[in-house]
């Protein structure tokens, strides 16, 4: 049984709108962690901090004090913009996600309302201007990621005891506010916020204030987008309301996860942030543990189109502005693959084929293609297709070369086998079915 809401969901279902159907379509993007913690990479007077890099403010090694002053070594000389857009392009990429403002509040544009900003460092110049027009120019939108939580701010508070807490905290939420308010102005080719830093109890106190916030936003921006992880109902319930219902516009909750079948995402809109080694979003000088393959992020962005989300993979840009070659290497990799087997993935929806050992379908959205992005060959050559009720395959065929067709083989009811011709290669692979619909009489019926 429902309860009155005030501050609750104000939709219920996907948004049907053309901005969000653009942001649906996307499939593939790339998220950007650059800030004053890309300086020291994740080590701290020799020592190797063990967590992510970009949360070493906190570690107990480390003094604010000392982090802060960073501010007067952000100097990234090789920073060109327009070269992160070209890998970025290359990549295949149709949105990129910038941190304007991490967790330690150092802003990457000239904020008005502090002066914790690269306007007061020795590259003085808005970083976020040039990121956004240099990605626009290669036809990539761009999400502004920002944190709500601000270590740097003095009026932060992490939950709201006193009366002088929340007479610091009304003063950080206008802070905050203002902030939102000039990204939105300064930068309105922007498609959406990414809201990150929002999970402590002073937050999630704000029910009303973020809810007439994010009621503002929308008017200043029609169309902007803003994931789940912004708000908390009146009752602190986030991602979903006291109701069950989704907050915001999509489901922000996939972090270096990834849903496993179709009922885990409950038809919503939803994203998917992935770091390339375990837990490392901001540059970090030693990578440890295991660094994903290009061809586990090809099956990890394949899923995640197959099950209605986008795949967002994460940069760590190095303090001079340039990328490691880690990242471009796998940049280059995964853009290969893409020049090749983009459709599949761009405008790619859950296609309601029974899911396969051998990989994933997706369906091309408005269109009667649905794409089976094969990663495990068995070992009988034969994939196994067991089709939705009433839809019949016309055509099969590979998508790196289209004059190799299939001839399904039906086995059963609505199941087939595709008979795969020679050694298949070592490399993930694209069988186009061209699908049409049975059960319905062509006759003139009676
Ligand atoms: C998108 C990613 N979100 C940030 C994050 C948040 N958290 C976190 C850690 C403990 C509790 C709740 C959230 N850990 N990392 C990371 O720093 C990165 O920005």
């Amino acid at each position: 049984k429902e309860i009155s809401l005030q501050h609750g969901a104000h939709r219920l279902g996907r948004r049907n709108d053309a901005d969000m159907a653009r942001w649906r379509a996307y499939g593939l993007g790339q998220f950007i962690h650059w800030g004053l913690y890309s300086i020291p990479g994740g080590e701290w007077n020799g020592k190797i901090y063990n967590g992510a890099a970009e949360w070493i403010r906190t570690w107990k090694e480390v003094s604010p004090q000392a982090y802060d002053s960073l501010i007067y070594r952000f100097n990234p000389i090789k920073f060109n913009p327009d070269s992160w857009a070209a890998v970025a392009g290359r990549m295949g990429v149709k949105y990129v996600t910038i941190t304007t403002k991490h967790h330690d509040g150092f802003c990457l544009w000239p904020s008005k309302y502090t002066n914790f900003t690269v306007a007061h460092s020795p590259y003085k110049k808005d970083i976020i201007g040039p990121l956004v027009k240099a990605y626009n120019k290669q036809g990539i939108d761009v999400i502004l990621y920002f944190s709500i939580m601000d270590w740097h701010n003095p009026d932060w508070r992490y939950d709201i005891k006193t009366r002088d807490d929340s007479i610091a905290f009304n003063r950080f939420k206008q802070f905050t506010r203002n902030q939102l308010l000039e990204l939105l102005t300064r930068y309105p080719t922007a498609k959406g916020l990414w809201f990150d830093g929002t999970w402590d109890n002073s937050w999630v106190k704000q029910a009303a204030f973020a809810d007439s916030l994010e009621t503002e936003m929308r008017k200043l921006r029609p169309g902007l987008i803003i994931g789940s992880r912004f708000r908390a109902d009146e009752y602190g319930k986030r991602h979903f309301d006291s109701n069950g219902n989704l907050m915001g516009d999509y489901e922000q909750g996939w972090e270096r996860k990834i849903p496993e079948k179709i009922e885990d995402v409950h038809g919503n809109d939803w994203d998917c942030v992935m770091t390339i080694p375990e837990n490392q979003w901001g540059y970090a000088k030693t990578w440890s543990g295991h660094i994903k393959t290009a061809d586990e992020l090809l099956e990890m962005l394949a899923k995640c189109v197959s099950l209605d989300g986008n795949f967002v993979l994460n940069f760590g840009p190095k303090p001079d502005g340039t990328l490691r070659t880690e990242e471009q290497t796998l940049a280059k990799a995964i853009g290969d693959w893409m020049t090749v087997n983009k459709e599949a993935i761009y405008n790619g929806e859950y296609a309601g084929f029974a899911k396969q050992d051998w990989g994933y379908f997706i369906k091309n959205t408005g269109t009667n293609k649905t794409y089976m992005v094969i990663f495990n060959v068995p070992v009988s050559g034969l994939l196994r297709v067991t089709t939705p009720l009433h839809t019949v395959i016309n055509k099969a065929y590979d998508l790196g070369n289209l004059t190799q067709t299939y001839t399904p083989e039906e086995i059963g009811t609505s199941t087939y086998f595709i008979h795969l011709h020679q050694q298949t290669p070592k490399k993930p692979f694209v069988i186009v079915l061209e699908t049409g619909e049975t059960g319905k009489s062509h006759g003139t019926g009676y």
